[in-house]
């Protein structure tokens, strides 16, 4: 055990001399915790996020090693506190209202009767998120933004977003309010907490209907998520969902989509097919840099009005996060339906997730995929665990939530090359990261 200490150490303090390394020759320091303009600090250099990436995963595995059992569960099965505090800083905006106040702070009490709300249980709230580094108590009871909560600020007046709070999120992409007022929504908190009643229940532990689900339960309609934000009086939660969708694009670096595929070596006026593309997100990154190529965004009619026409010259049906809300029966029917209307040289483009076991995976437990090129094991130093902690818990995060919303999962590498199996395409290549490229040929 000890050994694993002293591992787990020397992992942290050899990455953190790397970082700091690393931003010295790039003449900059890390980005202060306290200094709400920091930002993310340097994303595009790859020694860096590996340095990073162990850090992290080695810091928190050595926290839960330190750590109590009683105090590791305790603050698991407390984490609903951490959701609702956060959606009321959101839906208060505190950020806005901080950032106009600047790094002095508002007290409590001002910040209360700006709001219109009790200033004392507000103040508890902001403390429970200070003490995550999610605001900053500069002195007792005043509360400033730092580098987190920076990132909940929508760039608005704070009096703006409380006079029109429907249009909080407008012109406001890639900040990540949209996504925590979207994600700590009422039918996902309440579905949440519905799961293990879902579990228990057989007519719907065995089932794979959409209808079906832990967020369905959590309502009372045995309707689809995304039928359900149609209707009359969801109006928020599907203006929210396209919004938090942006962002979700946003927190994935721009070079993530372009460099998943080769491009460039499409031919000039080649289609791409963003299907399920929602405000398009994804496709409008690609159209600025590959401007030679003609692309087409399909959704549901109430998404995108001109809704889905079968297209026949695609060169790429580009999916991204959309197979992932489909259990195997319904995913694979999608992908039989775009083999139906593809050309024997289309390729099919994933983006999505890879979960990774969290033991070593010698053999997946589907059979052995490696002969499929970046299909391949990550090795973590020891004694890391393979899922590298905190690197990839929004994938273990996203699973839970598709299982609550869609009836659906994220898949291992050795689903998504299964899932093409009886569907006409078959996985070629696979570019594993935050989030991963999977691209299938025809079969
Ligand atoms: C998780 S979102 C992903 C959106 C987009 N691809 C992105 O990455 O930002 C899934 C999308 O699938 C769309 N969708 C759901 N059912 C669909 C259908 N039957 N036909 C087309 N799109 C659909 C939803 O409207 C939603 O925009």
């Amino acid at each position: 055990m000890s050994d694993q200490l002293t591992a787990l150490s020397s992992l942290i303090s050899n990455g953190v001399t790397e970082i700091v390394k690393k931003y010295a020759e790039c003449g900059q320091s890390y980005p202060i915790l306290a200094d709400p303009a920091a930002g993310d600090g340097i994303t595009d250099d790859a020694g860096i996020t590996t340095a990073t990436n162990t850090v992290l995963a080695a810091a928190a595995q050595l926290i839960e090693t330190l750590r109590k059992p009683a105090d590791v569960l305790m603050d698991t099965v407390y984490a609903m506190h951490t959701t609702s505090a956060l959606r009321v800083a959101v839906e208060t905006g505190i950020a806005e209202l901080l950032r106009e106040a600047g790094p002095e702070g508002l007290h409590i009490k001002v910040i209360g009767d700006r709001v219109g709300v009790d200033s004392d249980k507000l103040g508890r709230c902001l403390r429970f998120l200070s003490a995550r580094h999610i605001f900053k108590e500069v002195s007792p009871d005043v509360f400033a933004n730092n580098r987190h909560s920076a990132a909940l600020d929508t760039g608005k007046a704070h009096e703006a977003i409380k006079k029109r709070p429907l249009d909080k999120f407008e012109n406001a992409q890639g900040n990540m309010a949209a996504f925590v007022s979207h994600a700590s929504a009422e039918p996902f908190a309440k579905g949440a907490m519905c799961l293990t009643d879902y579990l228990l229940d057989p007519e719907s532990s065995f089932s794979i209907d959409p209808a079906i689900t832990p967020v369905s339960r959590g309502h009372g309609q045995k309707i689809a998520w995304f039928e359900y934000i149609e209707q009359p009086g969801n109006e928020r939660l599907l203006k929210n969902m396209g919004a938090a969708m942006a962002v979700s694009a946003s927190l994935f670096p721009k070079e993530l989509v372009l460099s998943t595929f080769d491009w460039a070596s499409l031919k000039k006026g080649d289609l791409v097919v963003d299907v399920g593309g929602g405000i398009g997100s994804c496709t409008l990154p690609l159209a600025q840099s590959f401007p030679h190529l003609r692309y087409v965004v399909q959704d549901r009619p109430p998404v995108i009005p001109q809704g889905l026409k079968p297209i026949k010259d695609a060169s790429v049906f580009l999916l991204r996060f959309v197979i992932h809300d489909w259990a195997d029966k319904y995913a694979k029917e999608i992908m039989r339906l775009l083999r139906a209307s593809a050309t024997p040289r289309t390729k099919l483009l994933l983006l999505e997730f890879v979960v990774p076991y969290t033991c070593s995976t010698a053999v997946d437990r589907k059979g052995n995929h490696s002969h499929i090129p970046g299909a391949e094991d990550d090795q973590p130093p020891y004694p890391l665990l393979p899922s590298m902690g905190p690197v990839s818990s929004h994938v273990y995060f996203a699973d839970l939530r598709m299982m609550a919303n869609c009836n659906s999962p994220e898949r291992t590498v050795g689903q998504w090359a299964h899932l093409a199996e009886g569907t006409g395409w078959k996985l070629e290549s696979v570019k594993k990261g935050a989030l991963s490229a999977l691209v299938y040929g025809v079969a």
